[in-house]
């Protein structure tokens, strides 16, 4: 269950302003792409490109070999889901009322969702590790079981291409490697975007940089992520370490030297 996206031209603009330009990239089914760039860079605005919310100014998204913009909202939600960086809970709504509405495309309209949804919802709940939560008011939930909330109503749309921007946001660092790890062994193709460089470099097939309305080509961590690429993008240092029990690179963030500042070499300083 999941879909070659192919990006070709692509230009995206809000109101008369272009925030990316130029972008031609493919992701082959089953891969997981991380987007990263510093703030402003457009990574939420490709990732509502790619759902078909937004509409290119140029080029073109095709999921599967489809225009999703081109499809009614109810086609593009059985090919696409998107869980976004904020949404408000609907108050009110218990969790499991929530992310079964992950599972409205499938219905019949004005039907209800009987077996197959409780259990859709329940084993959306179970991969976020929110088992038994079903019956929670959504106003009753911490920041990061908030988040986990969204991510099963993600989960439960049961898509080939799911969206996840900044998914990792609020959640502890248990919760935030079980989520990636989730994604990476899910068989959808995903493509999440990420702050942290670390995470990125550890979890994602390849990664897009932007940088200044357009993407750099997309790469495989070590190469998308080098050092030079990193100083120049995010104006922070990258050192690339081998993790001595898994032989996977990790990256190392930290502030970049001060070229101005006078270079203090004492010993034992
Ligand atoms: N409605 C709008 N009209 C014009 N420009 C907008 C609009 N909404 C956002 N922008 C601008 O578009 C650019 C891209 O925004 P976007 O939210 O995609 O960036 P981002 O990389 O996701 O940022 P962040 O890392 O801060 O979440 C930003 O410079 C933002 O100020």
């Amino acid at each position: 269950m999941s879909a070659p996206v192919q990006v070709t031209g692509l230009r995206c603009a809000l109101g008369d302003r272009t925030v990316l330009r130029e972008l031609t990239w493919s992701a082959t089914a089953g891969e997981t792409i991380g987007v990263v760039g510093p703030n402003g860079a457009g990574k939420s605005t490709l990732l509502r490109a790619l759902a078909g919310i937004l509409r290119p100014a140029a080029g073109e998204v095709l999921v599967d070999g489809t225009a999703l913009h081109r499809l009614t909202a109810r086609q593009r939600a059985r090919r696409v889901a998107l869980v976004p960086q904020e949404e408000d809970l609907p108050p009110d709504f218990l969790v499991g009322e929530f992310v079964a509405l992950g599972t409205t495309p499938y219905r019949a309209p004005w039907s209800g969702g009987g077996d197959a949804e409780r259990a859709a919802v329940a084993a959306a709940l179970r991969a976020v590790d929110l088992a038994g939560f079903e019956e929670r008011p959504v106003d009753r939930l911490s920041g990061g079981e908030r988040r986990r909330v969204l991510l099963a109503r993600g989960f439960a749309q049961r898509t080939p291409l799911l969206l996840l921007d900044e998914p990792t946001n609020h959640l502890d660092a248990h919760h935030q490697l079980e989520l990636l790890r989730l994604v990476r062994d899910s068989d959808r193709t995903c493509v999440l975007s990420l702050h942290d460089l670390a995470l990125a470099a550890a979890t994602c097939d390849r990664v897009l940089v932007l940088h200044e309305g357009t993407a750099r080509p997309l790469a495989a961590p070590d190469e998308a992520l080098a050092p030079e690429v990193v100083r120049e993008v995010f104006g922070v240092e990258a050192t690339p370490v081998t993790h001595p029990r898994t032989g996977r690179t990790h990256l190392l963030i930290g502030a970049a030297p001060n070229e101005d500042a006078p270079c203090d070499d004492t010993p034992g300083r």
